[in-house]
């Protein structure tokens, strides 16, 4: 990606917004060379003095050259001051936009991005790849600017003196450049690989702790957990690979630029031996020689750097440019919450799971999906909100496709209580405020009552303003449940999802969850997910699925009356009530 190309993406289609930083630093680089042409005039006029015996000091002349100076110098620190506020400014202000729109866009991505990435990737994305971007606008970018601006300038300033010997000095530029080319090509490849190794590290790091217990439970200590011992042998490797693969060229580049100094000595000596140049201006030459390729060195180095951050800039702008979830236009209210599946196909990763469905559920009641394990009943709901997309046929709320309406309209109608609750390492009270931001206290209170969460909370050191710990860990499963089902009464939603969660828990948590629940559905067009049919006899209707086919629907009664998979599975059910360790 070129510096151009770069800029665009780093603002994410933004370059606008670097340019006052672009100008600052052009100007401050500018003026940092000013000094050296300054000397030059007056290094000019003291050699006068030896070429042209009997000639006087223009004493008023250097004076001019002194005063012009200091203001340089000033305007030096006055330009200097505003390219670094510029370039942190908007560097950081860059970044935190950045972030925010491309955590807006993981909300808006299907479920099944999420599928195929590892969550340490997905972090990246948001931390470390914008710290490299931060890294680039505030840091990088001035420092290449200014690397190849002061050069530039200097030789400019030479040339006046000997433009041919100013050339030379400048020919190292392009016979670099190929170096430059080979490194920057080195860098995007090994750095790529670089930087998949690190997203695995943390992927393997987040499982680790995630998967701590189990780690404990069967004594996988770190070094038998050889998933993550394996990636972190390969990010050396990637690591040593990067640094170096890149290094010869970068150091043969080195030799290039610094080959202008024997260059100017040679060339400048046979110029100055030939009555091409004076005395004073070769000694110029020789004393600027360095502070051309000592910059250009500088800006060499960081342009390898900017394209390994680059890489980020890239990965960031595919993630940009991954399709979000088709989003529907229309904003009209919706008021019949009857939903209606229409010969609904879904398959995940062309695995097919829902097959040929045709279903209704009626606004106001209860509706229950039971089923074998497997046969689709989570998947179902999770199309309803539209974390995926189906493949073929339609949802149908309001009498309307569900893709007719914006994402955001949709969800609003809807409450989710997941079965594996998740709950931000935060305080239980803004945990439940998640559900409507503008509740009151009031309300808040109000839900944690309803959906029993003050029953635990009380015990608890700081009552509702008790951290939960990441995830919700500090919290037992029912407890957690509990704090779920206030969030979701507090959003009030028409429509409540709830996937069933009371098999694993004792029976006061049971009986605190049921009661939580009864509270939440009131007059609610509800669909359960229901493990345990003794909990769904009274649902107004039940749905059977198998094999992601409706088998059979109706009340509990007609369904055991006909004596299909609904009563062979309440038949188990019951047997196994009797089942003892
Ligand atoms: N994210 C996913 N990616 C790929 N396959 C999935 C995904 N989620 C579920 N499946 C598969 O889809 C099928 C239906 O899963 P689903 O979770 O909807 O079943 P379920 O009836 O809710 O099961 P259970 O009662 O065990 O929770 C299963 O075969 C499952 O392996």
């Amino acid at each position: 990606m070129n510096i151009i190309k770069l800029m665009n993406a780093a603002t994410q289609g933004k370059p606008r917004r670097l340019y006052p930083m672009l100008g600052w630093t052009l100007l401050e680089y500018t003026f940092r060379s000013t000094p050296y042409c300054i000397m030059l005039g007056v290094v000019w006029e003291l050699f006068k003095l030896l070429q042209y015996p009997g000639t006087e000091l223009n004493v008023k002349l250097i004076g001019i050259y002194c005063a012009v100076l200091l203001i340089c110098l000033l305007l030096l620190v006055f330009f200097n001051y505003k390219s670094y506020m510029a370039s942190y400014r908007e560097g950081y202000s860059i970044c935190a936009d950045g972030r925010v729109n491309v955590a807006k866009h993981l909300r808006k991505l299907s479920m099944g991005f999420y599928n195929t990435k590892d969550p340490g990737t997905i972090g990246s994305y948001i931390v470390s790849d914008f710290d490299n971007v931060e890294l680039l606008v505030t840091h990088l970018l001035p420092q290449i600017i200014g690397g190849l601006i002061g050069p530039l300038v200097m030789i400019i300033s030479l040339a006046f003196f000997n433009w041919k010997l100013a050339l030379i000095a400048a020919l190292v530029i392009p016979l670099a450049w190929p170096m430059v080319w080979i490194t920057r090509k080195l860098i995007a490849y090994s750095g790529k690989k670089q930087q998949k190794s690190k997203n695995d590290t943390a992927s393997r790091v987040i499982e680790y702790i995630q998967g701590i217990r189990l780690i404990k439970a069967f004594n996988l200590n770190g070094t038998k957990f050889e998933r993550m011992e394996n990636s972190f042998r390969k990010l050396k490797q990637d690591s040593i690979r990067l640094e170096a693969g890149s290094g010869p060229t970068l150091i043969l580049a080195t030799f290039v630029l610094n080959a202008s100094i024997p260059l100017i000595i040679l060339v400048g000596f046979y110029f100055f031996t030939h009555g091409e140049m004076t005395l004073p201006v070769y000694i110029l030459f020789l004393l600027l020689g360095t502070k051309i390729c000592e910059p250009l060195m500088q800006a060499l180095m960081f342009l390898g750097l900017a394209t390994y951050m680059g890489l980020s800039v890239e990965r960031i702008e595919t993630l940009r440019k991954t399709p979000v979830m088709p989003d529907g236009a229309d904003t009209g209210k919706i008021t019949n919450y009857d939903i209606e599946f229409q010969n609904i196909d879904f398959s995940y990763n062309h695995v097919p799971v829902i097959k040929q469905l045709n279903l209704k559920i009626p606004s106001h009641k209860l509706t229950a999906l039971v089923g074998p394990s497997g046969s689709g009943k989570t998947t179902l709901t999770r199309l309803i909100a539209r974390f995926w997309d189906v493949d073929k046929g339609e949802i149908r709320l309001n009498g309307k496709n569900i893709k007719n309406y914006p994402v955001d309209n949709l969800l609003s109608c809807i409450s989710i209580v997941f079965q594996d609750v998740y709950l931000f390492n935060d305080t239980i009270y803004n945990n439940i405020k998640i559900g409507n931001a503008n509740a009151t206290d009031a309300q808040i209170l109000e839900a944690a009552e309803k959906a029993r969460v003050i029953n635990f909370a009380r015990e608890l050191p700081g009552g509702l303003q008790a951290m939960v710990g990441e995830g919700g860990c500090s919290l037992s499963g029912g407890e957690k449940q509990r704090v779920s089902i206030a969030r979701a009464m507090l959003k009030d939603a028409p429509i409540i999802l709830l996937d069933e969660a009371t098999a694993s828990l004792d029976p006061e948590n049971e009986l605190h969850i049921q009661e939580a629940i009864n509270e939440l559905v009131k007059s609610k067009t509800v669909i359960v997910i229901a493990h345990r049919l003794n909990t769904i006899v009274h649902a107004d209707n039940i749905v059977v699925l198998n094999e992601g086919k409706l088998s059979e629907q109706g009340t509990h009664e007609q369904l055991i009356t006909n004596n299909g998979l609904y009563k062979h599975m309440w038949d188990e059910q019951q047997r196994m009530k009797g089942w003892k360790f």
